[in-house]
């Protein structure tokens, strides 16, 4: 069990500055670390399975990842995986940044709904649940979906910011409660998932802001754009990139400015669960951005989050490298909607069972390693 008790659902949001700036914050919990022990028995465990050491390479060291999120060796098979899936429009689609029309993001809501959706086959095949709120389609969905929506498409990042100050508390605050409610409900593991037409833009535009880059390092095909469609998006960002950068240094903000409501609801939602000790499998590059602005929000959330996948977005592979997280798949995924978390969770689940259900070599009266082979390390050794 874990040595560190649950941290309580999240706090209201506070009245009084939280950031030193003089607005009213949105209020996190602390983020404390994984359970050490569990994470030193994991890896003395995997030490003893019947296999040479270090055989089943990074499969080692997630298995042991998970135990030490789990505060329990062996690890525990999930039991609740949940994925939500938060949907919003961007202004910016109407530029021709997207290969597809804003129309599709409430189609794709009602295909979702419907279980059409690539993410409803790939969380069936891993046995997670799925669920879809709307943060800003710009058009109606059911009161359920709709309950935390903030606006009807978040604002054209390119010439203003997307929500205002009070949008992109409010935006944060749902995705808190998302988070709290799952966890409440019994989620183990929670996916945060993308459905918006344009959202490659601002998350392009985010990851920009946080890692210092230029435009051309991020912008990406999203949909399959063409060429022109691809040098608006260059520009879209350009411009954003250019108010972004002034707040860069205040979450919130960066997410009032050049985010959206689904963004910001991500960013929530993904800091609480590390503030609730829940792990997540992030996704790509939509997911990312909000996990790189989370990660400000909540220093040290990162450590409850490992990669899913590396999406071929380029500004993917920054948020790795940012947040130092090396992804579990890399098929060339670019979909979104938590997709490729949840291809990555059938691993997930396969190196918590060789962990748990493996015999040691004293179980199964296997002769050990000669001595000079027991010194290799093995990658369950790992830091964490
Ligand atoms: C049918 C369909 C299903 C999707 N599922 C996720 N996306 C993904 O693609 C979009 C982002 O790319 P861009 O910035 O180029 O618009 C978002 O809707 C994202 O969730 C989809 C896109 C489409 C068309
Ligand atoms: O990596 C992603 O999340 C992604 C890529 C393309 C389109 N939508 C999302």
């Amino acid at each position: 069990m874990s040595t560190v008790p649950d941290s309580q659902p999240g706090s209201t949001p506070s009245a009084e500055p939280a950031d030193g700036t003089d607005r009213p914050g949105v209020e996190f919990g602390v983020v404390r670390p994984p359970d050490e022990q569990a994470h030193r028995q994991a890896v003395a465990r995997h030490g003893g399975l019947t296999k040479p050491a270090g055989s089943l390479g990074r499969l080692e060291e997630i298995g042991v990842w998970v135990s030490a999120r789990q505060g329990t060796c062996p690890p525990r098979p999930f039991d609740r995986p949940r994925v939500v899936v938060f949907a919003g429009d961007h202004g910016i689609a109407t530029n021709g940044v997207s290969a597809y029309p804003s129309e599709v993001t409430a189609q794709m809501v009602d295909n979702i709904l419907a279980g059409g959706a690539a993410v409803n086959a790939l969380a069936a095949n891993a046995g997670a649940g799925v669920r879809v709120v709307d943060m800003a389609v710009d058009g109606e969905t059911n009161r359920t979906v709709a309950a935390y929506k903030v606006r009807r498409s978040s604002g054209s990042l390119d010439v203003e910011d997307a929500l205002t100050e009070q949008q992109a508390l409010d935006a944060v605050t749902a995705g808190r409660a998302l988070a709290d409610e799952e966890v409440d409900s019994g989620a183990d593991l929670l996916v945060a998932g993308d459905m918006g037409i344009g959202n490659t833009t601002p998350a392009a535009t985010l990851i920009a802001a946080l890692t210092e880059s230029e435009p051309v390092a991020v912008v990406g095909r999203g949909t399959g754009i063409d060429d022109s469609a691809w040098m608006r998006k260059t520009a879209a960002i350009r411009d954003a990139l250019r108010r972004a950068r002034k707040v860069v240094d205040d979450p919130v903000a960066l997410l009032r400015t050049a985010g959206g409501a689904d963004l910001a609801a991500m960013a929530g939602f993904l800091a609480q669960a590390a503030v609730r000790r829940t792990p997540v499998i992030l996704d790509g590059v939509v997911v990312g951005a909000a996990a790189m602005v989370a990660e400000e929000l909540v220093p040290g959330a990162a450590r409850w989050w490992m990669a899913g996948h590396r999406s071929v977005e380029p500004g993917a592979a920054l948020v790795l490298e940012h947040l130092d997280l090396c992804p579990v798949l890399d098929l060339e995924m670019r979909l979104g909607e938590g997709s490729g978390a949840v291809t990555a969770l059938p691993v997930v689940n396969a190196a918590i069972r060789v962990l748990g259900e493996m015999a040691t070599f004293a179980e199964a009266g296997i002769d050990g390693p000669t001595e000079s082979e027991a010194t290799g390390s093995s990658p369950a050794d790992a830091a964490d």
